[in-house]
């Protein structure tokens, strides 16, 4: 805590920040071609924070054609790799120079706590860049074995325009995971923040052009997900779609894909992540700890949150006590207030969907209480298996609670969702923290431990949780660029050269 600033110190920084409204591309600020505006809210206070440019299909078209023009005539795309590395690693320096302002700004615009958005959000987005920026001089072509008569190289090459249309729960940091690995490919880009979190996105913007990111190379395009998230995904000259979302929207993505040009599709979806605790597992204060963790973090509004706990009995009680204490230590109120560790719901809108979780069904253990936006971190003791706190993604500071009598039973609960994203297994055996984390159908699962691993590891999800490719790590290069192959015949005749 010792580097963050007093409450009063942060609202000072919130009063005086000026707040980005326009769309960006072709690297200036303008109004949406229709003149249309719309509300972004703090959701904290309810107060109408800046007027965004509602862009739609005409400002899309616009984006892409400028994003095209970048890619094609190379200002980006065919610098040497380590040009463009330079110019990220420009950027994510820009980004921490203005840390403490992007801070406030994210906080302020999603109701994300500014300690997590001080502590989390800001240096993994600048860690993410700069991961990305290092990486883009380093990776190797390939030759194949083919005959003395031959050489076959299999090159990768930028894919082209990408659009990358964002959630907000992680605005900044879901930016980062997609520009990172695009602009380090040579790709231009449009992206699309979510309606409720547009800002961030655009301040990133303005700090690119001032790296030194050529105009049109990177396109901010605000609005609604039917006004320009379709278009985009529709679009005949877009190259590939790279989302993060709900599983409802992601499907659509493909829908787009399939009836336009077949674009190339990565969707990162929601999660019912199980948390499984068997008995044998060690120090259940720091287990207590990690659930806590994984399942209140960020609001519960995390796409990896540990929405499911899956207990086994002979430790259930024991565990729940220590869970419990936890979580009182985790305070919810004024998410400009760095004491605070559970800030505002995103929106009204999201507020209410979680609300409608509270108030019936499973025996209540801890919370249950919402008021004006905010909603306490809740436990549920849950019997019924097929229950809707157990089916459904709240995406809320939820966790339901389930027992199990064996090892088996709790990794065949562990995959009885129709998601599979994240899991985590709690034990002292090796054995069984090695088999269940094998037989669950999750795309990240962790040992004695809450977390989706880090920059360097790939993340998505199986099933309804994910398609295509993988977000973070060498894997997220896949996304934006494709594989050629270049034979190249050294024959001197006629019958080896058709080979
Ligand atoms: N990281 C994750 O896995 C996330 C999961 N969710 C889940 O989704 C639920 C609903 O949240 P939403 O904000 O409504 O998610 P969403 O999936 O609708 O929104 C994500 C992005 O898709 C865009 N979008 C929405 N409708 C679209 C459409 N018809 N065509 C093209 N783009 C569209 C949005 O504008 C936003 O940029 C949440 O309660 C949560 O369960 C939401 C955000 C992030
Ligand atoms: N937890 C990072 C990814 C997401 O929630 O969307």
């Amino acid at each position: 805590m010792s580097d963050l600033l007093t409450k009063e110190e942060y609202k000072a920084i919130a009063a005086g920040l000026s707040l980005p409204s326009q769309a960006f591309i072709d690297g200036s600020f303008r109004p949406a071609k229709s003149g249309r505006t719309f509300d972004t809210i703090n959701p904290a206070t309810g107060v109408v924070l800046a007027k965004i440019a509602a862009c739609d299909k005409a400002d899309v078209d616009f984006a892409v054609e400028k994003a095209r023009d970048s890619f094609e005539d190379g200002r980006w795309s065919r610098l040497h790799p380590r040009e463009r590395k330079e110019i990220l690693i420009r950027l994510a320096k820009l980004i921490r120079q203005n840390a403490r302002e992007l801070a406030v700004l994210e906080s302020l615009d999603s109701g994300k706590t500014i300690f997590d958005c001080e502590t989390v959000d800001l240096p993994e987005t600048i860690n993410c860049l700069i991961w990305h920026a290092e990486l883009i001089d380093k990776i190797y072509d390939q030759v194949s074995p083919a005959s003395d008569n031959h050489i076959a190289m299999i090159v990768r090459e930028p894919i082209g325009v990408v659009g990358l249309v964002l959630p907000w729960n992680f605005p900044l940091l879901m930016m980062a995971w997609k520009i990172g690995p695009a602009l380090a490919a040579g790709c231009s880009v449009i992206v699309k923040p979510a309606e409720e979190t547009s800002m961030t996105a655009l301040r990133m913007a303005e700090l690119a052009m001032e790296a030194g990111i050529p105009a049109g190379v990177l396109n901010v395009v605000p609005g609604a997900g039917p006004e320009v998230g379709e278009p985009l995904g529709r679009h005949m000259d877009v190259d590939a779609v790279s989302f993060t979302g709900s599983t409802e929207t992601g499907r659509r993505f493909l829908r787009y894909a399939a009836e336009s040009n077949l674009k190339e599709v990565t969707l990162e979806m929601g999660g019912k992540n199980p948390a499984v605790v068997l008995d044998d597992a060690e120090n259940l204060d720091r287990v207590a700890a990690h659930i806590v963790n994984g399942a209140f973090w960020n609001m519960g509004e995390n796409c990896s949150a540990s929405s499911r706990l899956i207990v086994q009995k002979g430790v259930k009680d024991a565990l729940l006590k220590r869970i419990i204490a936890h979580a009182r230590e985790w305070p919810a109120g004024d998410p400009l207030d760095p004491v605070n560790r559970v800030g505002a719901l995103v929106s009204k809108a999201h507020y209410d969907k979680v609300c409608s979780y509270l108030g019936w069904g499973p025996k209540i253990l801890l919370g249950g209480k919402a008021d004006a936006g905010f909603v306490e971190p809740t436990i549920l003791d849950v019997s019924d298996r097929d229950a809707a706190h157990v089916r459904e993604e709240i995406f809320g500071p939820v966790l339901a609670v389930l027992t199990v009598d064996s090892f088996d039973d709790a990794i065949s609960l562990a995959n009885d969702t129709e998601y599979g994203l994240a899991a985590s297994i709690f034990t002292a055996n090796v054995k069984r923290a090695m088999r269940g984390a094998r037989s669950i159908r999750a795309g990240t699962v962790t040992i004695n431990a809450f977390g989706e691993g880090d920059i360097s590891t790939p993340f998505g999800g199986f099933k309804a949780s994910g398609f295509g490719g993988r977000d973070n790590g060498i894997h997220a290069h896949d996304q934006y660029t494709q594989v050629k192959t270049i034979w190249v015949d050294l024959s001197d005749d006629a019958d080896e050269a058709v080979d």
